[in-house]
């Protein structure tokens, strides 16, 4: 498999095509759709041969909808994938060499059941010709929407809740412009909490029907909406107001307790971030005595963990609503030991000496600035939390060349089955001069 949703395969002439609707091992008829010279892509027409690695979907959407790319490849297989990419990413990109990377990245980590794990589903909007709205899950194609009536990956005690939320905006929509460009839902387990986020363009909006049909429909314990400034995929958010409840979504991750606004950042599978702050405080050990630093931190995953334990911490995320949210729930943890700082963790990289420092940047990685600050730190250890190999790879070559830091375990952890994406927790250690 490729890190994406294709299977990987190479013609006469030895160039990599990628297959879409084909699984690793599988023989299919395929037409290549896009040749770019150097690479190709074609799709699968039919299959001739099943891969023994091929499994029948457990969503009956899986073929059309975005959400589960590998769902019709074993889990196993899955898992082996996964980890071989990483080793992959740090052997080619990281420069490490095969036999590093193989030494250095344990086997994948599966905090809990590969379905039913998600905290969170996004509904994307599709108008008609006539203007009529429908609301569904993100095809694969750019644009589509598959309409469902549930969600595999939503955890199962809500699992109704898609069919509600689109049923009920579908049926206001046909009566108000709502000018809805997507919907979230987030559901706790533990809390109960479930929240309805509407991203809407600024301007006049029903607010109290909204509240009045989503309420009769699935009795959420909050609904609010988020106007968006700018290009869709931006987000750039122009304000949040809070329609009905509480205006935020509460989750448990081990021992903390923490509420997010809708616009911020939080794990989607909760079980998985708790399997991530266990692996990086196991891998960190800080002391009472110890000062640590958190950066990129969002609503205070790893900060309130780090707090417990660390005698201070420095904290810094650049996104407003997330620093809000993490400030609340130091707060209400009665957490005084930690400054938390909002801005660019690079302009802002705290001007402290951290005994153990944790880095969960997105997808983009850590800024070659921020590699070099961290490299002049006195630290004992870092953990580097990251959600793309590639650029984690990139990341830990610089580590390498500045030779402060070491990358010495990397674990892969599984919190997206069914789709190519993986998360790994790195411990660097200080190098031996
Ligand atoms: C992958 S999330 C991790 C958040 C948090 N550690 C958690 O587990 O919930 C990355 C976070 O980095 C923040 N971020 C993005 N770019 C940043 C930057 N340049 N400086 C500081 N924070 C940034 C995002 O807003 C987001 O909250």
């Amino acid at each position: 498999m490729t890190y994406g949703p294709d299977a990987l395969a190479h013609d006469t002439d030895g160039r990599a095509v990628f297959v879409s609707g084909a699984v690793v091992g599988d023989r299919v008829r395929a037409v290549i759709d896009r040749d770019e010279g150097r690479w190709a892509h074609a799709a699968a027409l039919e299959l001739t041969e099943a891969s023994p690695e091929r499994v029948v979907p457990r969503c009956p959407h899986a073929g059309a909808c975005g959400g589960c790319p590998w769902a019709a490849l074993s889990y196993e297989a899955q898992a082996r994938a996964k980890r071989d990419g990483v080793v992959d990413a740090l052997a080619r990109i990281g420069r490490l060499g095969t036999e590093r990377a193989e030494a250095l990245v344990s086997p994948l980590v599966s905090p809990g059941d590969p379905w039913g794990y998600r905290n969170k589903v996004e509904l994307a909007v599709a108008r008609d010709a006539r203007g009529r709205v429908t609301l569904g899950m993100h095809g694969r194609g750019e644009g589509d929407v598959v309409q469902v009536k549930s969600c595999a990956l939503l955890d199962k005690a809500h699992s109704g809740a898609v069919k509600s939320v689109s049923g009920a905006l579908g049926y206001l929509a046909g009566s108000h412009d709502l000018q809805l460009e997507r919907v979230g839902i987030r559901a706790s387990r533990r809390t109960r909490d479930l929240e309805v986020a509407l991203w809407t363009r600024p301007g006049a909006f029903p607010r109290a029907q909204v509240a009045k049909v989503l309420g009769d429909a699935l009795r959420p314990t909050s609904v609010v909406r988020v106007m968006q400034k700018g290009p869709a995929k931006a987000r750039r958010i122009a304000g949040v107001e809070c329609l009905s409840g509480a205006g935020s979504w509460g989750e448990v991750v081990g021992a903390e307790s923490m509420r997010v606004s809708a616009p911020s950042f939080f794990q989607v599978n909760t079980r998985g971030a708790e399997k991530l702050v266990e692996l990086v405080m196991e891998a960190l050990d800080p002391q009472a005595d110890e000062e640590a630093m958190d950066l990129y931190c969002g609503a205070g995953t790893f900060t309130l963990p780090l707090a417990r334990r660390a005698g201070f911490v420095s904290a810094v995320e650049s996104y407003g609503p997330a620093v809000r949210d993490l400030r609340r729930n130091l707060e209400r943890a009665g957490l005084g030991n930690v400054d938390a700082v909002g801005g660019d963790a690079g302009r802002e990289f705290p001007d402290t000496d951290a005994d153990v420092i944790v880095v969960d940047p997105p997808r983009a990685g850590l800024a070659a600035d921020v590699v070099s600050r961290l490299s002049e730190q006195p630290a004992r250890a870092i953990a580097y939390v990251s959600c793309d190999p590639a650029t984690l790879a990139r990341d830990l070559a610089r580590f390498e060349e500045i030779g402060a830091f070491r990358p010495t375990r990397v674990t892969p952890v599984d919190l997206f089955p069914q789709t190519y994406h993986v998360e790994t927790v790195t411990l660097l250690e200080r190098a031996r001069a």
